[in-house]
């Protein structure tokens, strides 16, 4: 019944008038006999997870999807729930799942991609069980980016993009969040088998030789 309750993203159209049977099923996200593989990417405020995605993007053609970018995007888009969102960006907390898987399933929902990097998501028990529920799917890994406190503030404060939440206050807040709420779901993944620490400590370049040989071993190419 919860599959039968699912909107119409769980099944494409198109797919309705196509004789090809989806041989492996990921949730609704089953395109033309394959699903996506997608991975998350965790680690605290400024641990390198946007500059890793940049460069996994680059090498291995990944569709990257950031949480953070995209709640910042409905932020200036001025919609219905721009203010709610911002004021909790603002405090460092988290915002509610249902806004957040929301904005994921609609860029999921209009991509073709085989790939996905889900960036900042999920930052919480609470949004792991969303994403779960509504897009029907679970990660094939999860990168958790590991990097000490101290380095990490350092980079944030020394981040220079005009990010409302790049200040000092807002920085300690998010690190008690991420304390609280994402290290149950590292340690979620991590019993599961799918968690794969790299430490986030070295230049760009050093870091990513990590995440190399993570995906070189779920068999993925460059290109
Ligand atoms: N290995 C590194 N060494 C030094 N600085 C780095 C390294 N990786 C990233 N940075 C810099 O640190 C800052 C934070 O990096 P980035 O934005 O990728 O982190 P993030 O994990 O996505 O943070 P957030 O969760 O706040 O979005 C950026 O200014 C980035 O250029
Ligand atoms: N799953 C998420 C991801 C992000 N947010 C909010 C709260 C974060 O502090 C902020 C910035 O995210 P980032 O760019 O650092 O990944 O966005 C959230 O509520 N839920
Ligand atoms: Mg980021």
């Amino acid at each position: 019944s919860s599959t039968l309750n699912q909107p119409a993203h769980k099944f494409r159209i198109w797919e309705s008038f196509t004789t090809e049977i989806p041989t492996q099923e990921k949730g609704g996200l089953f395109i033309k006999g394959k699903a996506p593989f997608i991975s998350f990417v965790l680690g605290g405020p400024g641990s390198g997870k946007g500059t890793q995605c940049e460069k996994i993007v680059e090498n291995y053609g990944f569709t990257h999807l950031s949480a953070g970018d995209l709640l910042r995007r409905e932020i200036a888009s001025n919609g219905e729930y721009s203010t709610m969102i911002l004021n909790i960006i603002k405090e460092g907390k988290i915002v509610p799942s249902e806004v957040t898987v929301k904005l994921i399933q609609k860029e999921m929902d209009s991509s073709d991609s085989l790939k996905f990097l889900i960036d900042g998501f999920p930052r919480s028990e609470e949004n792991r069980i969303a994403f779960e529920h509504v897009i029907g799917a679970e990660p094939d890994i999860v990168l958790f980016f590991d990097c000490p406190e101290e380095e990490m503030v350092k980079r944030v404060l020394n981040r220079n993009q005009g990010r409302v939440d790049d200040n000092i206050d807002t920085i300690k807040k998010r690190l008690k969040v991420f304390k609280a709420l994402n290290l149950p779901v590292i340690n979620y993944y991590s019993k599961k088998g799918k968690l794969y620490t790299i430490n986030a400590v070295g230049t760009v370049d050093e870091i990513f030789e990590q995440v190399r040989a993570v995906l070189a071993a779920h068999e993925l190419v460059t290109g």
